[in-house]
């Protein structure tokens, strides 16, 4: 196998490789772009017009997506998988990952769109570099942008697999990607309602890709993911990146759950209290009424919402922070 295969040997060991640029046997050309980045590009003559970003690592204790992509990137090296796509591999938070840590000083995947200028330390730099990587990658015109950002959940979950899907004034969710989505795994999709901060809104509203974040079940150390089940995502990227997707009912959703966003749970202070269990799963109800949080100067938040589920819950955040997202079940009718 190329040594540039090898991206995630070289990550967790700190190295530069020796060579900056290698040929696979299928003349598929890889390159080293900088710490945890590597661009892949096909030969121009088998090229599908797809631009691909994988991102993994962004949270440096979700190593199941990390080890997904490693393998990816084996196979190309060996010339097992012939891309038609150019795609760029992305390492997130290379420190963190050495660490074993969701993150050293701050989560990096709050330091997008900008907040990384009101920021300083290695993760607001390593987010401004991860934008710029991007931009750059998704910079050519004509092609089709594509991003998925792969993490996986500090908790278990009543729906193992799910999207969160970005939101931009004026854009559309495409019912197209969602039933990509489904046939990659994914049992439930977020769509999202405002702008937010995290890397796959700013590749979806800065770059114009179709971008998601994909929780793909419980992060575990590295070697301990046989409990998550990638097979499926993993067959639909091996797809995408040779040009073998097959065609997808453009109506059928296929018992895709869809949820949107009622309120964010914001943790204004420290005497921001959340009332659940340690142990709940992402996605678990809550009755109208229940007292879910409360906060600096008696406030408090109140369920209201029929239907009302929570995913992310995490008091743990700094303030300021999402502490967890309160969701309700949703229809398809506004997808374009
Ligand atoms: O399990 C948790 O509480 C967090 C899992 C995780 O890292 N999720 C992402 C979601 C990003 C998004 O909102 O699209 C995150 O919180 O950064
Ligand atoms: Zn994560």
């Amino acid at each position: 196998m190329l040594a540039l295969g090898k991206l995630l040997e070289l990550t967790l060991a700190g190295r530069e490789p020796a060579e900056k640029t290698q040929l696979t046997v299928e003349g598929v050309r890889m390159r080293w772009l900088s710490e945890g980045a590597l661009e892949v590009r096909p030969p121009e003559a088998r090229d599908n017009g797809l631009d691909l970003l994988l991102s993994a690592g962004i949270h440096g204790n979700e190593t199941a997506p990390i080890e997904l992509l490693d393998r990816l990137l084996h196979d190309i090296a060996r010339g097992d998988l012939k891309p038609r796509a150019r795609i760029l591999f992305l390492f997130g938070n290379p420190e963190a990952i050495r660490k074993g840590e969701r993150f050293v000083e701050q989560d990096v995947n709050r330091l997008f769109n900008g907040r990384h200028e009101q920021s300083s330390g290695s993760e607001a730099l390593r987010a401004c570099e991860l934008e710029r990587l991007a931009a750059s990658f998704f910079s050519l015109p004509d092609r089709q942008r594509l991003h998925y950002d792969l993490h996986t959940a500090i908790r278990g979950s009543k729906i193992e697999q799910f999207a969160l899907y970005p939101w931009k004034e004026g854009r559309q969710h495409s019912r197209l990607e969602l039933a990509r989505l489904r046939a990659a795994g994914m049992e439930a999709v977020l769509l999202q309602n405002k702008p937010s901060i995290v890397f796959s809104s700013y590749t979806y509203d800065k770059l114009g890709a179709e971008s998601f974040t994909l929780e793909l079940g419980k992060a575990r150390p590295f070697g301990q993911n046989a409990g998550v089940n990638v097979s499926l995502l993993e067959t639909r990227l091996k797809q995408i990146i040779e040009g073998t997707e097959p065609e997808m009912a453009e109506q059928g959703l296929d018992g895709l759950q869809l949820f949107s966003v009622a309120r964010e749970i914001i943790k204004h202070s420290d005497a921001f209290r959340l009332n659940l269990p340690a142990d709940i799963e992402n996605f678990s109800e809550l009755d109208v009424g229940y007292v879910l949080a409360e906060d600096l100067a008696n406030t408090r938040w109140i369920i209201e919402e029929q239907g009302a589920r929570i995913i992310f819950p995490n008091p743990k955040v700094k303030n300021g922070l999402r502490a967890g997202i309160l969701i309700v079940p949703t229809t398809d009718e506004n997808l374009a």
